[in-house]
């Protein structure tokens, strides 16, 4: 059964400024099927954070819609089928952390032994008297993931979840999502590693200022970034003779190191070692980064060339 989960259509936010509107999210469109992984990237201020706050409800639409397992996302929200861990919010201070995952317990109507259940998952009987406010950000993190898994929801949404976690609490709440994505969830998450989007999602969207530039399997996307790296130490070479070179897409010289990209990186390989100076040269696959920072720079061009 593949159910769609999330439908995006056509979706603009627009912010007022002093001048000119600001627009965070510029007419995006998707769907997201019952089971995906996907992976939201995006440089700072891309426009991810506004995407994921329509999505659950928070901010309204300038236009566009947005459906959630069928709902609107009001509507999805308070269902408890989506749940959502967000950066800063959704946590009461002077509450304890016992008292936090009992009140929400309460209102989605959960039995106490599914509130004893996701403590012991996230680790949270060691503090559970302890105070929100004197909960360490990590510590305050885990209670988040808890509070967003208590109510056993089908599609998460995670904006930049495992930011200011340490190493052991990053891995654990990946193993935690790996488990809740083979139970058939759908898990959305915006984040700055690459790594974790390499490693998680099924799928990635990349967003620069408020537009999706490439969206696939992480394999693909890294794909439609052409060919491979090829670096070689080259000191003192001239400009003119870079420029000349044959099967090079682009270049750049960090002090005398080269690194070229290429479709055709064993013919750059000999023509480097047979008739240059160049000497040390290897080769690696385009990784997400390059992808990642290629598409990127790709669309700030464009803008700037728009505006
Ligand atoms: N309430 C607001 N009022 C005005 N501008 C806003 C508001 N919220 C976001 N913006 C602007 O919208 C743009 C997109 O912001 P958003 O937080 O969605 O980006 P992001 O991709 O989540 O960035 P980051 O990776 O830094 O968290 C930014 O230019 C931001 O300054």
């Amino acid at each position: 059964m593949n159910e769609t989960a999330v439908v995006v259509e056509d979706l603009v936010k627009t912010f007022p400024t002093g001048g000119e509107p600001l627009r965070a999210v510029d007419h995006i469109n998707f769907t997201i099927q019952q089971g995906e992984v996907v992976a939201f990237l995006g440089p700072n201020g891309a426009g991810k954070t506004t995407t994921i706050d329509m999505l659950l409800g928070i901010t309204a639409p300038t236009s566009g819609r947005v459906e959630l397992m069928g709902l609107d996302a009001e509507k999805g929200a308070r269902s408890g089928r989506v749940s959502a861990v967000q950066q800063t919010r959704g946590l009461l201070d002077d509450f304890t952390v016992h008292e936090t995952m009992r009140v929400v317990g309460s209102t989605f109507k959960l039995p106490r032994s599914r509130i004893d259940e996701q403590m012991r998952v996230w680790g949270l009987e060691d503090y559970a008297s302890r105070k929100v406010r004197k909960c360490s950000g990590g510590q305050q993190q885990r209670l988040r993931f808890a509070l967003a898994m208590l109510p056993d929801p089908d599609l998460l949404l995670l904006d930049e979840p495992t930011m200011g976690l340490d190493v052991d609490g990053r891995r654990h709440f990946w193993s935690q999502m790996h488990q809740a994505a083979d139970e058939g969830r759908t898990i959305i998450f915006a984040t700055h590693y690459l790594g974790e989007a390499e490693e998680f999602a099924d799928r990635v969207i990349l967003i620069n200022h408020g537009k999706i530039i490439a969206d696939g399997p992480i394999a693909e996307v890294r794909a439609s970034v052409s060919g491979s790296t090829v670096t070689a130490v080259w000191p003192g070479v001239d400009a003119a003779i870079l420029d000349r070179l044959p099967h090079v897409n682009h270049y750049d010289v960090k002090s005398d190191t080269i690194a070229f990209t290429t479709d055709e990186s064993d013919d750059l390989v000999r023509h480097l070692l047979n008739h240059t100076e160049a000497h040390d040269v290897l080769v690696a696959r385009t990784t997400l980064e390059d992808a990642f920072l290629s598409l990127t720079s790709e669309s700030n061009d464009q803008t700037e060339d728009a505006s």
